[in-house]
């Protein structure tokens, strides 16, 4: 039902559905190893530039927590060595047709979810399937450099920050 294929706008390998999807499918579960903030980060210096093929998530949702979660606490889904089809989704800014949803499954305390993707809207067969990493593409200081956005969507937050900066 989903087939990874190469785009052709420079983001590699993207995700796509070979039939029509009605808005509201579940469409699959972002799988990746649990690590923590600290172990992302010196997983990066480790790795050499041409290693690191997907984009982390981070689980921050931490419902239960009152108070703020330090580096070594907080958790995120590296799905670089281990992961299924979900570790093909691009990105895409605003307009995406996927979201992610929470779904709490066996931790009481709330500090760590699984993630599944649903369609946004209604999704014809062979469109790209695309999720909103919501990047902020000012962020100088997140632990992963973010990549030049090829979206191609009007909305695109790293498009509309060049047109800024060339305006300055
Ligand atoms: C989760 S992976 C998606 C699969 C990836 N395209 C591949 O070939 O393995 C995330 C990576 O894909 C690329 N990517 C995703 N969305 C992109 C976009 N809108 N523009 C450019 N590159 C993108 C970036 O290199 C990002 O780190």
């Amino acid at each position: 039902m989903f087939q990874v294929y190469f785009t052709c706008e420079g983001k590699g390998w993207g995700l796509r559905t070979l039939k029509d999807l009605p808005k509201g499918s579940f469409v699959c579960e972002y799988v990746g190893e649990i690590l923590t903030n600290t172990e992302l980060y010196e997983r990066n210096l480790q790795s050499s530039g041409n290693e690191r093929h997907t984009y982390p998530v981070t689980l921050d949702a931490d419902w239960g927590s009152e108070e703020l979660l330090e580096d070594d606490e907080l958790l995120c889904l590296d799905a670089t060595y281990h992961g299924n089809v979900a570790r093909f989704i691009n990105h895409r800014c605003s307009d995406a047709n996927l979201i992610d949803i929470p779904v709490e499954v066996e931790t009481p305390d709330r500090h760590y979810y699984h993630l599944a993707f649903f369609t946004s809207r209604e999704v014809k067969a062979l469109e790209e399937l695309t999720w909103d990493y919501a990047i902020d593409f000012d962020d100088e200081d997140h632990p992963v450099k973010a990549f030049k956005c090829c979206c191609g969507s009007p909305f695109c937050r790293d498009a509309k920050k060049k047109r800024k900066a060339t305006l300055v």
